[in-house]
């Protein structure tokens, strides 16, 4: 079964709504810019609301190792996705502080970006290829756009990497059959505005994922 992650939930109705609709994982921002971004408590309550019920993902871009443990601490995350520019010894250093998983994000544009996959492959726990944010853009990531993934024809990806980059519910079916993963992440995909989910939108990106 396609495995689903929901990125940027930040209100208890919300991650209900892709709780009540199977996601897999739930993802939570940390980063003040991102309109996505939740504060520490709000972070703490909405982990607490989904442990058990599906896997919890802390976001974090380029943390220091005070931020990452305030998160660590407050989340009691099961995975730490990672959307900076750490390099692949600072993935291998968060994964030694925290003894937790890290899914690393990969920006990918060109054929030339997949070399990234090679240098954090046996690094990260999992790898997350997203669409490189495009330039000028505010955020690194959760900006609505996809990747060409027929770039991905023929590339060595490791088991349980997971796909992402301007996804919804009319075209994951499309590039889960392209890129033949197994392993989705959305966000603004699901949004009726930026930062705002939609539980309609949501449901209806499962059923698709997963149709
Ligand atoms: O979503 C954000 O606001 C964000 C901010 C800073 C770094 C990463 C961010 N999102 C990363 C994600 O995991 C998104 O789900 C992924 O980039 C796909 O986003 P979208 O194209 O909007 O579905």
């Amino acid at each position: 079964m396609t495995e689903i992650k929901i990125c940027g939930l930040s209100t208890p109705d919300t991650l209900d709504a892709a709780l009540g609709a199977g996601a897999d994982w739930v993802g939570f921002v940390r980063f003040p810019r991102s309109p996505r971004h939740v504060e520490l408590e709000t972070a703490r309550a909405l982990s607490r609301q989904a442990k058990g019920r599906a896997g919890r993902v802390v976001l974090l871009v380029d943390p220091d190792d005070a931020s990452l443990h305030q998160a660590v601490e407050a989340m009691e995350p099961d995975l730490i996705q990672l959307h900076g520019r750490e390099s692949p010894e600072r993935v291998a250093e968060i994964r030694a502080l925290t003894g937790l998983p890290v899914m690393k994000a990969l920006g990918i544009a060109s054929a030339a970006d997949l070399a990234s996959i090679t240098a954090y492959a046996g690094i990260a726990d999992r790898l997350l290829l997203d669409a490189k944010a495009p330039p000028g853009a505010s955020l690194p990531g959760g900006n609505g756009v996809s990747f060409d993934w027929d770039l991905l024809a023929g590339a060595a990806l490791p088991a349980g990497t997971m796909l992402s980059g301007g996804l919804g519910p009319a075209n994951v079916a499309e590039a889960l059959a392209r890129t033949g993963l197994t392993a989705v992440d959305v966000s603004s995909g699901v949004e009726n505005a930026p930062g705002s989910k939609d539980p309609a939108r949501i449901a209806a990106f499962v059923a698709a994922a997963r149709g």
